[in-house]
C-alpha cells in the first residue's frame, strides 16, 4: 500500500516568515516604514482569544507593528463601526483584521465592508472579491483571503503547474469555498465547488486531482472519495474529543486518505500555520501599497 506525502505547511511558513521578516527589515532601513497589523477581537470566545494571541506573536516576529483592539461582547454594531473607522484613518496601521465570527447582534457583512479596502488583509471586502473575481492587476490587485493564498502556495510548491487539473473545492463560504475556488480557476483548474446538498458527493471528489476540504466538519471527507495520487488540501480545524482528550483533526480522514492521496496537508501543522504567514504576507504588501512602493515578491 503506498502512503501519501506530508506537505509540510508549518516549515513552509517557517520559510515564508523569513522572506516577509527580510522583507520588513528593508522597507524599515530604505523607507523608514513599518508594517501595522491591527486585530480587533469583539467578545470572549477562547478558541479566537488563542488564534489573535498566535498572529500578535507572529506579527511582532516579523519585525511589524501588532495593535490588538479587545472589545466586550456587549459591544454595538455603531461602535464596532466607529473602531474600524478609526483604524481605516490611522496611518500607522495598513491592515486591519476583525476576527470572526463578530457576536450575533452585529452584522457581520456591514463591518467587513465598513474596512477601507485597501487595508482589507482578510481579502474579505465585496471590492477584492470582486477584484478577485475578475482578475484585477496592478494598482488594483485584490488583497486575496488568506487560506486560500496559503493554501494555493502550497499547492504549487507541490505540484508545480496546475494547468488543467480537476479541482473539487468541498464547502462555499465567503472566507475560503468561494475565493478558493476562484484561485484554482485563475490558475486554469476546472473547477467544481461541491457542498451539502450536492448529489453524490463522494463520486464527485473522486474525479479530482485536487481535493481542498471547507466544510467545517471532522473527518468528513473519507479515504475511498480520494482518487489515487490526488492532491489533498484539508483546510478543516475542527476540535473533537476522543477519550476524555481534546484533539484537533480536519475535514478529511487523513489516515485512510494517506492510503488513497499522493499528498495531503496535515492538520495540525498543514493549511494553518500558512494562513498567518499570509496574513502577515498581505499586511506588508498592504503597507508597501499605501506608500507607494513595490511590492516584494515573497516566494
Ligand atoms: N477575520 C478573520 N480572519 C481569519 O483568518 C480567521 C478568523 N477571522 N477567525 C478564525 C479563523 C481561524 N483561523 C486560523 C488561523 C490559524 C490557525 C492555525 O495556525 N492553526 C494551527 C494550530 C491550531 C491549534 O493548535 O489550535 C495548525 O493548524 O497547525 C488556525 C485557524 C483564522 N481565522
Ligand atoms: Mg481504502
Amino acid at each position: 500500500m503506498s502512503t501519501a506525502t506530508i506537505i509540510d505547511g508549518r516549515k513552509f511558513s517557517a520559510t515564508l516568515r523569513g522572506r516577509i521578516a527580510e522583507e520588513v527589515t528593508r522597507l524599515k532601513n530604505d523607507h523608514d516604514l513599518t508594517p501595522g497589523l491591527a486585530v480587533v477581537l469583539v467578545g470572549e470566545d477562547p478558541a479566537s482569544q488563542v488564534y489573535v494571541r498566535s498572529k500578535g506573536k507572529q506579527t511582532l516576529e516579523a519585525g511589524m507593528n501588532s495593535y490588538e483592539h479587545k472589545m466586550s461582547a456587549e459591544t454595538t454594531q455603531e461602535e464596532l463601526l466607529a473602531k474600524v473607522e478609526e483604524l481605516n484613518n490611522d496611518p500607522a496601521v495598513h491592515g486591519i483584521l476583525v476576527q470572526l465570527p463578530v457576536p450575533d447582534h452585529i452584522d457581520d457583512h456591514a463591518i467587513i465592508n465598513a474596512i477601507d479596502p485597501n487595508k482589507d488583509v482578510d481579502g474579505f471586502h465585496v471590492i477584492n472579491s470582486g477584484r478577485l473575481a475578475t482578475g484585477a492587476r496592478g494598482a488594483s490587485a485584490p488583497m486575496i483571503p488568506c487560506t486560500p493564498l496559503g493554501s494555493i502556495m502550497l499547492l504549487k510548491d507541490h505540484l508545480g503547474d496546475l494547468s488543467g487539473k480537476t479541482a473539487v473545492v468541498v464547502g462555499r463560504s465567503n472566507i475560503v469555498g468561494k475565493p478558493m475556488a476562484q484561485l484554482l480557476l485563475q490558475e486554469s483548474c476546472t473547477v467544481t465547488i461541491a457542498h451539502s446538498r450536492t448529489k453524490d458527493l463522494p463520486d464527485v471528489v473522486r474525479q479530482a486531482d485536487i481535493v481542498v476540504a471547507a466544510v467545517g466538519r471532522p473527518e468528513m471527507v473519507k479515504g475511498d472519495w480520494i482518487k489515487p495520487g490526488a492532491t489533498v488540501i484539508d483546510v478543516g480545524i475542527n476540535r473533537i474529543e476522543i477519550d476524555g482528550k481534546n484533539k484537533l483533526v480536519g475535514d478529511v480522514a487523513t489516515a485512510e486518505a494517506m492510503e488513497h492521496a499522493g499528498a495531503i496537508t496535515p492538520v495540525p501543522g498543514g493549511v494553518g500555520p500558512m494562513t498567518i504567514a499570509c496574513l502577515l504576507a498581505n499586511t506588508l504588501t498592504a503597507a508597501s501599497r499605501q506608500n507607494g512602493l513595490k511590492e516584494p515578491n515573497l516566494l
